[in-house]
């Protein structure tokens, strides 16, 4: 049975048996969480105990984001999780996070946390790695579980752990996509069935890089190969960006002789619904 808890004093009060593997969620739970769980499931075991947060931080949202409009459905987050076997649901309001308010103090994902998200995010990273720190502290996992969907975060969370001791190990799991390709995402259910159609345009647009490389191209011909379907999109998605990032510091990657993983990531809005997805390529 999986308990639902919304104190750190509950949470506290849960047994701690065998390795603890802990899934931090925003809820509005999908099957790319599910996995998640799942994977966090099997690494824990029978013994182990597999804790799921369930919160939405105000933190990492900026001015005119889409804080209020975040989808909340703790119910059947409850049952999501239980069926993917989640022990405990922890599910705090934003006062038993934040007491005193919003905290004076705040991490900082430092160059690696402008580009990209943070640059189109301005404060969101800072806000993420606050509260990724709090959650790691008040559940005290031996593994946490993140997707590489966000690959800008979990690139940014296992550098907050290296730099500042943190004694977890940090486990990404690969982006759950529907049949046709699209991110699973939580911000998913805004599209409309037409721009849903219309928001196809990421994933094709990474896999055509992707595919490129595969025949052979170099960093500058994956790029293109990617953007020329992101510009057949048009006007059907408001581009944000289109890197090729090395994810050991997440900065550009700007020339021809690169050697090693890559990131191909897209970010771009499809009505009001801001997406991203991001592939790996090997060079
Ligand atoms: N399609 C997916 N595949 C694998 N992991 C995912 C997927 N979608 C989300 N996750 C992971 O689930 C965790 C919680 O993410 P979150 O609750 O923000 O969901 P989301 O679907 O990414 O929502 P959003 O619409 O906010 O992007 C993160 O580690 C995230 O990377
Ligand atoms: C890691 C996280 C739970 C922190 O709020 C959030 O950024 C998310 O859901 O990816
Ligand atoms: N999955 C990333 C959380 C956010 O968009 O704020």
């Amino acid at each position: 049975m999986t308990v639902l808890v919304h104190t750190k004093r509950e949470l506290e009060a849960q047994p701690k048996a065998g390795l603890r593997a802990v899934v931090m969620t925003m809820g509005a739970l999908h099957e790319g969480h599910a996995t998640l769980i799942r994977t966090a499931r099997e690494r824990a075991g029978a013994d182990g105990t597999v804790v799921v947060t369930v919160f939405v931080n105000p933190l990492q949202f900026g001015a005119g984001e889409d804080l209020d409009r975040y989808p909340r459905t703790l119910d059947a987050d409850l049952m999501l999780a239980s069926e993917a076997g989640a022990d405990v649901v922890f599910a705090p309001g934003v006062d038993e996070v934040y007491p005193g308010g919003e905290p004076q103090v705040r991490l900082s994902g430092g160059p690696m946390g402008t580009g990209y998200e943070g640059a189109s995010r301005p404060g969101h990273f800072d806000g993420m790695l606050t509260v990724v720190a709090k959650l790691l502290h008040l559940t005290g996992p031996d593994v946490a579980f993140f997707g590489e969907k966000d690959g800008q975060q979990l690139a940014l969370i296992r550098r907050m752990v290296a730099d500042l001791n943190f004694p977890v190990e940090i486990a990404g799991v690969p982006t759950v996509r529907e049949a046709d390709g699209l991110a699973l995402s939580s911000r998913n259910r805004f599209l409309a069935a037409e721009e849903r159609e219309r928001a196809l345009a990421l994933s094709r647009a990474l896999f055509a890089g992707r595919d490129a490389r595969a025949a052979g191209a170099a960093p500058s011909a994956v790029k293109k190969a990617a953007q020329a379907v992101l510009e057949a999109a048009g006007s059907g998605i408001a581009l944000d960006y289109l890197g090729l990032i090395d994810p050991s510091d997440f900065t550009e990657i700007d020339r021809e002789d690169f050697t090693g993983e890559a990131v191909l990531a897209v970010a771009a809005k499809v009505g009001s619904t801001r997406l991203i997805d991001n592939v790996r390529i090997r060079f």
